[in-house]
């Protein structure tokens, strides 16, 4: 539960140096912190925990009003190089209430030192970013990734698969003077009705990303929502979404995601949910293909649905598979990298509204290295899939965050 603090705060600095101390106070002290700017919001938000290991935790986090306010970030697939990681919001800071800040319990017994530390920091044009242990993952050359393609598709023709979702890592050098805070900024600038995120732990390593995908939310209105979102095409200059027009294999990818998340309310016995779309929705340079879902908690008696929900869908048909099972096991063989925190989710639970969680599929990302970014891309991969093509939308889908990588 959200026991968050308001106190004033008003530093002798511009609200960007303010947020980009925070950031300064968390890296050099071995601490966790996430920022993140809500789709069409105007401002982004910083979620820092005092205590490191306070933030691996082994469970997806509770989507209830009674479960602690935090960030989640976790894996595609839980594993100890990958542990799931929940921030506890011990400082939150709003940037559209730049005059204040939130601290829990335990930030507010430690004010004095934390104001002092604050102010103590030097000037830094460097920040000591978290970085991971693992090395680079393993980046498919353009033979590779089309063999892996066929290979998929060679499975669904075997009938042990619908669809799957196959993906690669690419490596791309981080320009001269990288620094992932601006890099943060452009991306809210760039993609407007994305969920922009950095997010930076100790162990875990500093992923950025802005992706154009809910996999469960509970918002203010007291509406769980979720949605499906695959079938891609690019947003050619001049174009209406609405007037795109889709392949049946677009449509039938579509539809397998959409027909996954109805059979996680079936299972639920949960009836009484709103269904939109698909409408065509642009992502970037990219169009989609959305059914949004809604279920009205205050029309339904379950107060854990969005726990049990988030539990069901992750990870959906959109990064996964159909069954999903065959699909990973798929993945698991076959992809020959490790996707770590690409297609898991990140979000903030409880915070700062408690009774408001917000989590995004962590797709469009990359994660930094010393001097080098990984860049990670998928495709959803049915009977009609051709390989080249999908190379062709890999590489789509890796310009969205690599837009921030220019000289
Ligand atoms: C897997 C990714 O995107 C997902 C796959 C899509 C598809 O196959 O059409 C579309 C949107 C996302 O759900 C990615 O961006 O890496």
């Amino acid at each position: 539960m959200s026991s968050l603090q308001r106190i004033s705060w008003k530093p002798d600095l511009p609200v960007k140096d303010r947020l980009r101390r925070l950031v300064a106070l968390a890296l050099t002290s071995g601490r966790p912190v996430a920022l993140w700017r809500l789709p069409n919001a105007m401002h982004p938000r910083l979620c820092l925990s005092l205590k490191v290991d306070a933030a691996f935790v082994g469970l997806p986090p509770a989507l209830e009003p009674t479960a602690p306010a935090g960030f989640a970030f976790f894996p595609f697939r839980d594993t100890d190089h990958n542990p799931p990681l929940f921030l506890p919001a011990d400082l939150f800071f709003d940037l559209a209430t730049p005059e204040e800040i939130q601290v829990s319990p335990a930030a507010a017994a430690r004010l004095p030192e934390l104001r002092q530390r604050f102010a103590a920091l030097p000037e830094t044009e460097v920040l000591p970013w978290h970085m991971s242990r693992q090395p680079a993952p393993t980046t498919a050359s353009r033979e590779e990734y089309e063999e892996l393609v066929a290979s998929g598709v060679a499975a669904i023709e075997a009938g042990s698969v619908y669809k799957v979702v196959s993906s690669r890592a690419v490596r791309r050098p981080l320009p001269a003077g990288f620094d992932a805070l601006v890099a943060f900024e452009e991306l809210q600038e760039r993609y407007p009705n994305a969920f922009v995120s950095l997010v930076s732990a100790p162990g875990v390593g500093t992923w950025l990303g802005a992706t154009p995908e809910v996999l469960a939310e509970i918002t203010e209105d007291h509406v769980f929502r979720t949605m499906a979102l695959a079938g891609t095409q690019p947003l050619m200059p001049g174009m209406k979404p609405a007037t795109a027009r889709w392949a049946h294999k677009d449509l039938e990818e579509h539809a397998m995601v959409a027909r996954y998340i109805v059979n996680c309310f079936k299972q639920l016995r949960l009836r009484e949910y709103d269904e939109r779309g698909p409408r065509t929705v642009a992502a970037g340079q990219l169009l989609h293909l959305r059914t949004d879902f809604a279920v009205h908690l205050d029309q339904v008696p379950f107060p854990t649905l969005g726990t049990d929900m988030l539990r069901l869908l992750h990870p959906t048909p959109a990064v996964g598979g159909v069954p999903k099972q065959p699909a990973l096991d798929f993945l698991r063989r076959h992809e020959g990298y490790d996707r770590a925190y690409y297609a898991g989710f990140l979000g903030p639970v409880n915070l700062p509204e408690t009774g408001v969680s917000r989590l995004f599929v962590n797709l469009r990302c990359l994660q930094l290295h010393p001097s080098e970014a990984i860049l990670y891309a998928g495709t959803g991969l049915t009977i009609d899939s051709e390989p080249a093509r999908e190379w062709q939308e890999t590489e789509l889908k890796l310009r969205t965050v690599a837009a921030i990588l220019h000289e």
